[in-house]
């Protein structure tokens, strides 16, 4: 069965995008006994999504590795824990993909280098410390600590560090490598009982990137290798990168030594990039893939695309696809017809009467506390959600939001979404909360 489950959740990982994945796919839990098999979801929205987008994938993938059919059912968990994401425990954790000649290859991507990341306010303390660590590795800051929220070009950065550090010098030993792919390294060690190969090898790097590190949360036995080779490679003057989607004390389920360690160096964030930058960043893609885009087309989609790099890109190359298929230069009103689905979606009016309905059925209280007075911790924050999310799918004033949630101050949701962007950077919980509503209400 555990194959079989983690046959399913390896053939999602590769099938879906890294933010589909971790937002429908990596709460569902497996449960099966002798005459049953089950997927328990943390709330009925997953349930509800993950039954109509991906509940016959699974059946078919069940078919396929049982050669019968099967069938799923899929439930809310009686259990909370599996909201917070909570570890597999070390003997259960995913099969490891093989990997070939790991040893020889750094993982890198070449075309993630310094010259093609563009720079603005939301990043240019993280980039000057990236820098100053690629041409002093080792020595500069030790660990660089890299924070901030999905496709605002972490790995882009971490892996310029490491094309950079290659470029200076070819024997460098240099892995980088995703937190899920170390993990299952030492499910591997831990399998084979190889685990001196396994010190060998990463305690013997010259640069370690690691990226994503909230995913060792509540992996014992990951963290405490990972304790040994953090120590190992500081102790000699080996460089190591951590990128991470929360500030080091946020991360739930990490050990406090290596949490104190993860600050001994330099700790940057990056931030959500402003229109100007999300402006040159267009322009800079589009060069690199030989388009030109004149302004009023860079500014019209860095206008309708606010929520990350990654999703600008897209956006870009649906664009650049659309003058291709059409043979037209790419104008304005191209770039219209191109996003015309993309707007539609994103645009389209939510009343705020259905983001109460759905941020308090998410949050499992009542929708009249969303217009109560009662400001208890657990009411309180998924009113402040309810208001941030009111504000940036309505057009309506933050007067008009405080009326509609129980006649508050205007001042009350100024603060509430002031509130939610700060916990959008130091906790990752309510990142994935925000990410899940926005697809549920734009659905
Ligand atoms: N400042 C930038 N200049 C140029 N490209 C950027 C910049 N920031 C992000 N990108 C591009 O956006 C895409 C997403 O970036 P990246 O994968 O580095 O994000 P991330 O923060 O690591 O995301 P995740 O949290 O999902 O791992 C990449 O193609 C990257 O090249």
């Amino acid at each position: 069965m555990e194959t079989f489950w983690q046959a399913c959740l390896s053939r999602f990982e590769q099938e879906l995008t890294p933010q589909q994945f971790n937002n429908w796919i990596k709460p569902l839990r497996f449960v099966s006994g002798p005459d049953f098999m089950r997927i328990e979801a943390p709330n009925r929205f997953i349930v509800q999504w993950v039954k109509d987008k991906f509940l016959s994938r699974f059946e078919e993938m069940g078919e396929a590795h049982f050669s019968r059919p099967i069938q799923l059912s899929l439930v809310v968990a009686e259990n909370k824990e599996i909201k917070e994401n909570k570890p597999l425990p070390v003997k259960s954790v995913p099969t490891p993909v093989a990997r070939s000649g790991r040893s020889e290859k750094s993982g890198l991507n070449p075309s993630f280098t310094f010259a093609n990341f563009v720079t603005g306010k939301a990043n240019q303390l993280a980039r000057a410390a990236a820098l100053q660590v690629a041409e002093n590795p080792g020595t500069a800051y030790n660990p660089l600590f890299v924070y901030g929220g999905v496709g605002l070009g972490k790995t882009h950065l971490i892996q310029a560090i490491g094309n950079y550090v290659q470029e200076q010098n070819s024997n460098a030993k240099i892995s980088y490598l995703h937190a899920e792919r170390y993990v299952s390294d030492v499910v591997r060690a831990y399998q084979h009982k190889a685990f001196d190969d396994f010190k060998r090898y990463y305690h013997s790097l010259d640069l370690l990137l690691i990226d994503d590190i909230q995913f060792f949360s509540g992996k014992a036995r990951t963290q405490e290798e990972f304790f040994y080779a953090f120590n190992a490679l500081i102790e000699s003057k080996k460089q190591v990168i951590i990128t991470c989607d929360t500030y080091p004390k946020q991360i739930s389920g990490m050990e406090d030594r290596l949490i104190s360690r993860f600050g001994w160096g330099l700790t940057v964030a990056i931030e959500p990039p402003e229109l100007e930058m999300r402006v040159a960043i267009l322009l800079k893609k589009a060069e690199m893939e030989g388009f030109h885009l004149d302004d009023d087309v860079a500014f019209f989609i860095a206008k309708q695309i606010r929520s990350n790099v990654r999703e600008l890109e897209g956006a870009l190359k649906k664009v650049i696809a659309y003058s291709r298929f059409t043979g037209h230069a790419i104008g304005l009103d191209l770039a219209k017809e191109a996003l015309k689905d993309l707007l539609a979606v994103q645009n389209r009016q939510i009343s705020i009467e259905n983001i109460q309905k759905t941020v308090a059925d998410y949050y499992k209280i009542k929708v009249a506390e969303m217009y109560s007075k009662k400001r208890s911790r657990n009411v309180a924050r998924p009113r402040q959600v309810a208001m941030a999310l009111a504000k940036e799918l309505t057009h309506l004033s933050f007067p008009e939001i405080g009326d509609a949630f129980g006649g508050r101050d205007h001042t009350t949701v100024m603060y509430a979404c002031r509130k939610i962007e700060e916990l959008k950077i130091s906790e990752s919980g309510i990142t994935r909360d925000i990410s899940v509503l926005l697809q549920v209400l734009r659905s």
